[in-house]
């Protein structure tokens, strides 16, 4: 069996929520986590997992898991389970690290010597090979490959430091964080709490909402008394369908607390002296649905801005700018707009074609990129076309579309790419193909316009993306919480590693 592949993989979404007040209250918990793991669908859509509790000093955690899509993985009776739940977290896998099968599902639910935890992971363990051993050693058995068990297995056992009769999590948590740099933002269910935690770089995105009734939510005046409960979510995305307001973000290396009395900052672990933060940049240029805000910028925004900056370093001679749908579109329309030239769409795209496809004869091999893209002929034929895409990885989606947009009577194709050449590997929870798969390390990339059979092709630079992405980062959040007195200090930075091959930590291989 063949898999036509494009891209580079997702990575995985964390979803957590707390009633907020007396329990029980009239909010539904586990309705708002299936609704708002739907929301982080596009992150990863390989298996699904929820796990709620009831709160009680001797609380009942109840689990579901299931692969495939949320709507596939439970079913409406199996979610009647969970309607006790006051509190609890969900979890939608991309695999990284062990395969993708039902007991490498997230979370995971360990039991403590003082009571089940539950953990779920966005990220990959830059050391989780040696990490392993280290944890084997102490005599401890792991079930699976998986990266996010070992965080379990770390978490439940007893930090360096004397606890008294209750767990000291803050103390597990920063052990966890001495033995390991990143990459991981975390959810940590503990009988009545949900601890949101991320790395000491912030490799992968946190935020907290504020549920609020719903004829509150647009109004400015929806106060603290209001609150029906908290969420925590990988992207702020899935507040709007859930009826939360953006509260803010979790911080690099910050642990929060969130319990049904609100949310407390318990701590913030610094990076090693002179490191910046390495927020992962391809989360702006492809990842994350453009709807979600990262560090008090949406998503949509950088991207118009990245494909403004593009048309600044690429400017073309051509008659009108379009995308390849869907996650260029804003980039698109950003150099439409510096060039000056009109923006069309030449390309419809069948949104239920998955991006595994499997292609059976060779007849349908033939079809290629036909099975995902029609051609809109009638707004482009005769004309010289610029065509943004985001990203190019394999070049198995920009090939196919050149030779499709030419045959229905484009004049030229320009490719035009919203983001630099990607030639190195991720560590950090992104599946990207080997090098040598990389189109940009072949051969045949110093004539790449030849070989994908474009009039031109032309990448952002790693400086104008990087400048397009932070010159929006309006307040720097970190400054203001750490140092307060001193906003000077440069603490705005991103992880450009798959670009630039310069990784925020040094890897142990
Ligand atoms: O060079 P390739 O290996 O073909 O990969 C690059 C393409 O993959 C991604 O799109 P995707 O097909 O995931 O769809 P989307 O733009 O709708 O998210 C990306 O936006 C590029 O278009
Ligand atoms: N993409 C991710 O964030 C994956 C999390 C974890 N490494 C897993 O494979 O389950
Ligand atoms: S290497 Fe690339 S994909 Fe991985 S975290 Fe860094 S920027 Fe993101
Ligand atoms: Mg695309």
């Amino acid at each position: 069996m063949e898999f036509e592949e494009s891209g580079i993989g997702e990575e995985c979404g964390v979803f957590g929520c707390v009633a907020a007040g007396e329990w029980p209250t009239q909010l539904e918990v586990a309705q708002v986590l299936t609704l708002g793991l739907v929301a982080l669908q596009h992150r990863g859509q390989e298996s699904a997992g929820i796990v709620t509790s009831n709160g009680a000093p001797s609380p009942t955690y109840t689990t579901l898991k299931g692969m495939g899509l949320v709507s596939t993985a439970f079913s409406p009776e199996a979610l009647l389970k969970l309607r006790y739940g006051n509190l609890g977290i969900c979890h939608t896998r991309y695999s990284t690290t062990g395969i993708s099968e039902l007991q490498n599902c997230q979370p995971f639910v360990v039991d403590t010597l003082h009571g089940k935890i539950a953990v779920a992971h966005n990220g990959e363990l830059v050391n989780a090979h040696a990490l392993r051993k280290k944890v084997m050693r102490h005599g401890v058995g792991l079930s699976t490959c998986s990266d996010s068990e070992l965080i379990t297995q770390l978490l439940a056992l007893n930090p360096p430091m004397e606890e008294q009769d209750a767990p000291d999590w803050v103390a597990r948590i920063k052990n966890l964080m001495t033995e390991t740099p990143t990459s991981y933002s975390l959810l940590v269910m503990f009988k009545d709490v949900i601890y949101a935690v991320r790395d000491p770089y912030g490799n992968r995105p946190l935020c907290i909402g504020r549920l609020v009734p719903i004829s509150k939510l647009h109004s400015p005046g929806a106060g603290e008394q209001d609150t029906e409960g908290w969420v925590v979510s990988s992207e702020s995305c899935s507040f709007q369908s859930i009826g939360a307001k953006y509260y803010r973000e979790v911080l690099p290396g910050e642990i929060v607390q969130i319990s049904k009395h609100g949310i407390k900052s318990l701590s913030v672990v610094p990076r090693p002296e002179g490191d910046l933060p390495a927020f992962c940049i391809f989360e702006y240029v492809y990842f994350a649905r453009p709807d979600s805000i990262f560090e008090g910028q949406m998503v949509y925004t950088v991207r118009q801005r990245c494909g403004r900056q593009l048309a600044i370093e690429a400017p073309t001679d051509a008659d009108v700018v379009s995308t390849v749908p869907e996650s260029a579109t804003p980039a698109a329309l950003g150099y439409a707009h510096q060039s000056g030239l009109p923006y069309i769409e030449v390309l419809c795209k069948n949104r239920y074609v998955g991006r595994t496809f499997i292609q059976p004869n060779t007849r349908l091999r033939q079809l290629g990129v036909a099975k995902k893209f029609g051609a809109l002929t009638d707004n482009f034929a005769g004309k010289r076309v610029v065509l943004i895409d985001d990203s190019i990885v394999r070049g198995n989606t920009i090939s196919p579309i050149i030779k499709l947009l030419k045959e229905a009577g484009a004049l030229e194709v320009h490719i035009r790419v919203a983001s630099p050449p990607l030639r190195f590997p991720c560590y950090m929870g992104i599946n990207i193909p080997t090098k040598e798969e990389l189109i940009a390390n072949k051969p045949e990339f110093q004539d790449i316009a030849g070989y994908i059979g474009a009039d031109s092709v032309q990448y952002l630079t790693v400086e104008g993306l990087v400048s397009a992405v932070q010159q929006g980062i309006a307040s720097h959040q970190e400054d203001k919480m750490i140092s307060p007195t001193n906003k000077s200090s440069k603490r705005v930075g991103h992880c450009t590693a798959c670009l630039t091959g310069k990784y925020p930590v040094e890897l142990e291989w």
